[in-house]
């Protein structure tokens, strides 16, 4: 069985586009950070439509009996939703929080150890999408899979890295356990029957990435991250600190705002599960814009099949017009996605012409 790190070995990627600048140096945004004035940084509570102004995201209760329902109706408008009784303790998010402000907070010369290799995914650096554009983000992020976590923490905290890993370890053990269960809803609103997506917990596509975005002294000419949709089935998002930055893209009302909603984590469909669904869920399109007064941390858990794992769409469903997208594997989406970005699933389309939207 193929691991997940290995997939990214075929497309290194220059130092220059991973290793962060030292953001608690930097009094003005430099040019190599400042995005161009027309680039959109709005979002529709600037605009005309008063009543967009108040547009979110459906907030779904996991113990509702209509669960299924409801997110079925929320994957299909918005890609995306929020979901309360979950299951994962305050007090764990407060841990991770805690350990990730830890991990930011270090001398920059302890961060540079740990910086991720041209053809690795784990570590300390910039979004894996820096290649795609001409400007940095206001981002430094670290990303875990598998084993790199107490090779990571023991470069850093030699004598104290277990806090760490013990904390990052208990997270993913929980996000896989509540992506399962979500995973099986997911399926069940499809009515796709419960395909063998895994064989065992360990075969599974996942990666726990930290992102931090510092207080920035203009925000309205940095992006923390860059718009794009995230590749695996699902995402599990904590944003932490009470702080905006989350907006998703819809038709019509344009950029929306995914206010953080105490107790609650974000779910964002991925592209897996669009090409799985027959592209009936759209793979959100989003990306998070930084503020002037704190730093903002969140934490993304991505989900997905195996490597080898042969993701179709499927068609038994009432109104089907044929597959939108070809069949392929979880390793061979991830390397075209390694090179293409947001055409990659353009790329795959069985008929190009067809409008998704
Ligand atoms: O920080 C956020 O709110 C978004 C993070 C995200 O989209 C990602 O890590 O893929
Ligand atoms: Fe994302």
């Amino acid at each position: 069985m193929g691991i997940l790190s290995e997939a990214y070995k075929e497309h290194p990627v220059m130092d220059s586009l991973i290793v962060p600048v030292d953001f608690s140096s930097i009094k003005d945004v430099p040019e190599s950070h400042a995005w161009a004035q027309s680039y959109d940084f709005k979002i529709n509570s600037n605009n005309d439509h008063k009543e967009l102004r108040f547009l979110s995201i459906p907030i779904i209760d996991l113990e509702d009996p209509n669960v299924i329902e409801h997110i079925f109706s929320a994957c299909e408008t918005w890609g995306m939703f929020q979901v309360t009784n979950h299951g994962i303790s305050k007090h764990l998010l407060k841990q991770v929080e805690f350990q990730s402000k830890k991990l930011f907070r270090l001398p920059y010369e302890q961060k540079i150890k740990i910086v991720r290799s041209p053809e690795e995914a784990t570590g300390y650096g910039y979004p894996r999408i820096t290649p795609f554009f001409s400007k940095r983000m206001w981002n430094e992020g670290f990303t875990i899979m598998e084993k790199s976590l107490v090779n990571h923490a023991k470069k850093v905290w030699p004598n104290a890295f277990q806090g760490f890993c013990d904390v990052m370890e208990e997270y993913q053990t929980r996000m896989k356990h509540l992506s399962n269960k979500l995973m099986g809803l997911l399926l069940e609103s499809l009515n796709i029957p419960q395909p063998a997506i895994r064989e065992s917990d360990d075969d599974l596509c996942t990666a726990l990435h930290l992102n931090s975005y510092p207080a920035c002294p203009d925000p309205n000419r940095t992006m923390g991250l860059a718009q794009h949709t995230d590749t695996f089935l699902f995402t599990i998002l904590h944003q932490s600190g009470n702080a905006n930055g989350l907006q998703v893209f819809k038709d019509g009302p344009g950029w929306v705002s995914v206010d953080p909603v105490p107790e609650a984590l974000v779910v964002n469909v991925g592209d897996l599960l669009h090409i799985l669904s027959n592209a009936r869920f759209p793979s959100a399109v989003h990306r998070a814009v930084v503020n002037n007064e704190k730093q903002r941390l969140s934490f993304a858990y991505f989900y997905g099949p195996p490597l080898e794992f042969q993701v179709s769409p499927y068609l038994d469903y009432p109104g089907c017009k044929g597959p939108v997208f070809r069949s392929l594997t979880v390793k061979e989406y991830v390397s075209i996605k390694s090179k293409l970005l947001d055409m990659a699933l353009p790329s795959i389309k069985m008929l190009p012409d067809q409008n998704l939207s």
